[in-house]
């Protein structure tokens, strides 16, 4: 196994570290009773307000991570917080967003996004008045009294967007939501949740294997190696924003993705080939 990885951010900058994620390692059953690591000592913190994104090869263990923090799976050593506090289970803190939008085909996009708000006790009025404001924020108000089969693929996870956002969490999963969509779908839902994210202001864990989104959106991307998944290199990207479709044109932009892709491309190799990463 590969040495531990950094320890602690030092105390000065705990205060406003919304996730922390402390050598964890999560190990699944395979076919014989053996438990393999699918995510080995994984560290990292995330500041409030931070726009992190999970990048690596296909199996290596980006949604297992995620899953943790979402509180679906449980570490097998190490520790997940969240606002300071271990995670043992789902919370309204922590909105999940999943690669297939999952809405309740049977509720309009207004009652799908006001359900949240409803479950937590609000009135009628008062979860209506939420869901329309987010409906307006993702720009479906034409579209509130739909069912989300009349609804494109992107309005449809725009609205499971909306409904994640739609008890006010603090952090905002998301798991390759975009990664079932066309490529020109895929970068305009890119710049709207862009968008959205300077007007709501939460911390957001994005999953995806895709370099550019992940440069385009993230304050920092988390590379990962092959499975069993560690984080080989944190990259901060530089960019100004707002960010757009243009900044991927930008001389730094590419200089990232490059420094992404070369690492990518090792732990690919890695993968197809079944060498341990080093
Ligand atoms: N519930 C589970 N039971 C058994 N093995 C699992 C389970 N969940 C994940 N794994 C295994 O853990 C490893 C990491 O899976 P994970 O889905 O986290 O990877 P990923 O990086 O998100 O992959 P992808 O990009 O293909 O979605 C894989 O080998 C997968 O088969």
């Amino acid at each position: 196994m590969a040495p531990a990885q950094p320890g602690p951010a030092p105390l000065a900058r705990r205060a406003e570290i919304e996730i922390e994620v402390r050598d964890v390692t999560i190990a699944f059953e395979r076919d014989g009773g053996q438990f393999v690591p699918a995510v080995d000592r994984v560290s990292f913190d995330v500041r409030r307000g931070e726009f992190i994104c999970l990048l690596g090869p296909s199996g290596c263990g980006k949604s297992t991570i995620l899953n943790s923090v979402a509180g679906f799976e449980h570490p097998f050593a190490g520790e997940v917080r969240v606002a300071g506090r271990d995670v043992t289970g789902p919370g309204p803190d922590r909105g999940v967003v999943f690669q297939q939008p999952c809405l309740f085909p049977w509720k309009s996009v207004r009652a799908n996004v006001a359900h949240g708000p409803r479950m937590a006790g609000k009135s009628r009025a008062e979860a209506g008045a939420i869901a329309d404001t987010l409906i307006e924020m993702i720009g479906l108000t034409r579209f509130a009294s739909a069912l989300p089969h009349t609804l494109s693929g992107g309005m449809q996870q725009r609205v499971a967007i909306a409904r994640a956002m739609a008890n006010k969490p603090n952090i905002l999963l998301m798991d390759e939501p975009f990664g079932a969509l066309d490529a020109q779908t895929r970068s305009i839902m890119q710049e709207s949740l862009l968008q959205l994210w300077s007007q709501v202001g939460a911390t957001i864990l994005f999953v995806t294997h895709d370099i550019d989104e992940a440069v385009l959106l993230a304050d920092r991307v988390l590379v990962m190696s092959a499975g069993p998944g560690r984080i080989i290199r944190d990259v901060t990207v530089d960019l100004p924003r707002p960010r757009s479709l243009d900044t991927t044109l930008n001389a730094r932009f590419q200089e990232l993705r490059k420094e992404c892709l070369d690492l990518i491309r090792q732990q690919s190799i890695k993968a197809f080939e079944g060498t341990p990463h080093v």
